[in-house]
């Protein structure tokens, strides 16, 4: 599997253009990025869908992968090439097997052993964070930095997704750390020029 290492989460904040801003990046990151749609718990399964399909034809057109965060149903529905689970989401190996062998799967963990255990039941890449302080998700624990990234990525042999805070000055720290990419909302969705945005968090990956 061949990851891109620019995740782009789309924001949930009401009034907000994901496909917009995903527009943005994915004319300059193109297969090197990932968008993961992620909608708010309250959303109806139907607007899910009608973002995600929407996010998919984007992808395709750019050669990009789309991602649908919690919602497999939503992934198999639009034909994403897979999508992104939890703690408070069907189980690793469940979410395997509702995808299929062949489906892109990352899981979220914050610690080396809830990371071995996600992959020995189908991950194929982590999403670990929150690396720095946030305000784009309430109720997260303590911010885990460089060092609990390390900690993970020494711990499994999938790519490392570093989330939380993640900003185009932080990414060499997270890249020393051992993550492969990074995952951000809000480095692209508050950025004035979102596809300048993109460029510098390329930059800063190296790619
Ligand atoms: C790349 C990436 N990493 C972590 C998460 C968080 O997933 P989860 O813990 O299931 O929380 P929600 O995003 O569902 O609120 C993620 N989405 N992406
Ligand atoms: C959706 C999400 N999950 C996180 C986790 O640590 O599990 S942090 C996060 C939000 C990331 O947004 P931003 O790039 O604006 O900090
Ligand atoms: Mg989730």
């Amino acid at each position: 599997m061949s990851l891109g290492r620019l995740h782009l989460v789309t924001d949930t904040r009401p009034g907000r253009d994901p496909l917009a801003v995903a527009r943005a990046a994915l004319g300059v990151a193109g297969r090197e990025l990932v968008v993961q749609v992620r909608v708010e718990d309250s959303a109806t399964d139907r607007e899910a869908y009608e973002l995600a399909g929407r996010m998919v034809e984007l992808c395709a057109s750019a050669g990009a992968t789309c991602l649908v965060n919690d919602r497999l149903h939503v992934a198999l529905a639009v034909g994403a090439a897979g999508a992104h689970v939890g703690a408070d989401d069907l189980p690793v190996d469940a979410a395997r097997r509702v995808l299929g062998p062949a489906a892109v799967l990352g899981a979220t963990a914050r610690a080396p052993g809830t990371a071995r255990a996600a992959v020995a039941a189908g991950a194929d890449y982590l999403g670990v964070g929150p690396c720095h302080a946030t305000g784009t998700k309430a109720g997260l624990p303590p911010p885990i930095g460089p060092a609990g990234v390390t900690a993970v990525a020494d711990a499994v042999p999938v790519p490392v997704v570093a989330i939380g805070g993640v900003t185009a000055d932080r990414v060499a720290g997270l890249r020393g750390a051992g993550a492969y990419g990074v995952a951000v909302v809000a480095a692209l969705a508050d950025a004035a020029d979102p596809a300048r945005a993109t460029a510098e968090l390329l930059a800063a990956l190296g790619c």
